[in-house]
């Protein structure tokens, strides 16, 4: 999975925090999680611990987006077989199905390819009758990949809002406040034009504490967030919007477009969502491929959050206890944390969240000669906007501390990174669960 692993496995630590890495990836795949959550025996489907009497359905269709959700149709169709009547999941990691039909469209940045699935996606729920099952395949990515630009907001409008935000330091409930109070689709508005058929969420959770609402922009869970919220979320980070975008968002929160549908709401009668797998499934499993090769596993926490060079600083610090004081596991050690850190861009250059966080280590590395190594990956593959999926590190990485912290401050660390030998490349991994980090102590 992991590109030109032997060039990077250079040292026991090091493979070690690359064997956390893919056996966490692994695990946290549709073709593990969806398989262990989903059954069917007879006329029985199972979802997490929902059951569905499938007598009571004239159809199944998938429905959905995100990074995964192709992997999610293919992995339903795999349990359910010709029971799939059919259905539109929108992606960027697509795969072959046999009845579902996937659609192409971009992450992070919406595109007219992804509009336009969409548009299926959402013909596809309206079509839905009363008595049809949806399955609902939801994962990270999901806000980009399944745009539907609201009222007169443009495609281009959407796209330059979309990198504001990215680009902002707003966490994705805030950032996706805003999405949902521009979309056709997000904040319940699929379960809505779904209704009344009966809707199953079978979530990847890529986001800390798996609020459904806020998870791809929650296209099938009641949402409580407003149009005032959206305008405070661009007022509170200073976001210039197209005038389209500030136009809708003033309408909406003077009430004259309707709001996002709440829990109240008809539409979710008979909506439930569950969450297969979030970013503790990649850590149990790193955890154990950790204890496995005779490191102390510590996981830290799955919902690590903030400015990923200073969440760096602080993972670097435990690491450094451990070492020094054994508090509070004894070296050989791996610490593991999931989460999605954020970083306020400043400067112009490319990078992403785990590779500043591994660029940041490094030096706190480096200056305090810690032997330890660190691996930071967004389990999708895709770090920020770049091809790599994070990085590799170890004190001997930075070389010259000045041209780090220059890169940080440029935040340009992705060139850096690759002239050091450290980006992890694994290409689009079939999953998103979030961001994992890994700190194995010698
Ligand atoms: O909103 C999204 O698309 C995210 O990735 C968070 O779930």
């Amino acid at each position: 999975m992991i590109a030109d692993r032997d060039r990077l496995a250079t040292s026991d630590a090091r493979e070690t925090a690359l064997a956390c890495v893919e056996a966490g990836i692994e695990a946290g795949h549709p073709r593990t999680v969806v398989r262990e959550a989903v059954s069917l025996e007879g006329e029985t489907l199972r979802v997490a611990d929902a059951t569905y009497d499938l007598e009571a359905y004239a159809e199944i269709v998938v429905l959905g987006g995100g990074n995964a959700a192709a992997h999610v149709a293919a992995a339903l169709e795999e349990i359910l077989g010709d029971r799939i009547d059919g259905g539109v999941v929108v992606t960027d990691d697509p795969v072959e199905t046999e009845r579902v039909t996937v659609r192409e469209g971009d992450h992070p940045t919406p595109s007219e390819r992804g509009v336009a699935g969409t548009r299926a996606l959402l013909e596809a729920a309206a079509a839905a009758g009363e008595d049809a099952l949806v399955l609902a395949a939801i994962t990270g990515g999901g806000s980009a990949l399944m745009a539907a630009p609201a009222g007169d907001v443009s495609l281009a409008a959407l796209q330059s809002t979309t990198e504001a935000l990215l680009e902002s330091g707003a966490d994705i409930g805030e950032i996706n406040a805003v999405r949902k109070h521009l979309s056709a689709l997000k904040g319940g508005r699929l379960a809505r034009r779904a209704a009344p058929a009966t809707v199953a969420g079978v979530i990847l959770s890529d986001v800390v504490g798996n609020d459904p609402s806020v998870l791809a922009s929650g296209p099938a869970a009641p949402d409580e967030s407003t149009f005032t919220d959206a305008r405070s979320v661009l007022e509170r980070y200073g976001i210039d919007v197209p005038e389209a975008v500030r136009e809708r968002l003033e309408r909406g929160a003077a009430g004259e477009i309707d709001e996002t549908p709440g829990p109240a709401d008809p539409a979710f009668e008979r909506v439930s969502n569950h969450v297969v797998a979030d970013g503790m499934t990649v850590l149990e499993a790193a955890r154990d491929a950790a204890a496995e090769r005779g490191y102390e596993p510590l996981v830290l926490s799955s919902r690590v959050r903030g400015e990923a060079r200073e969440a760096a600083t602080t993972h670097v610090a435990i690491a450094e206890e451990i070492r020094a004081t054994g508090t509070p596991i004894e070296p050989p050690a791996a610490v593991l944390s999931g989460g999605e850190t954020t970083v306020t861009v400043r400067g112009d250059g490319a990078g992403g969240p785990n590779q500043e966080f591994a660029t940041s280590a490094a030096l706190s590395l480096a200056a305090s000669g810690t032997d330890a190594a660190v691996a930071a990956v967004d389990t999708d593959g895709i770090d920020g906007a770049t091809d790599a999926a994070g990085a590799l590190v170890d004190g001997a990485t930075v070389e010259d501390p000045d041209a780090a912290r220059a890169a940080l401050a440029d935040n340009d660390v992705c060139p850096y990174l690759e002239s050091g030998n450290g980006l992890v490349l694994t290409g689009p991994t079939g999953t998103n669960l979030n961001d994992l980090r890994v700190l194995v102590v010698q």
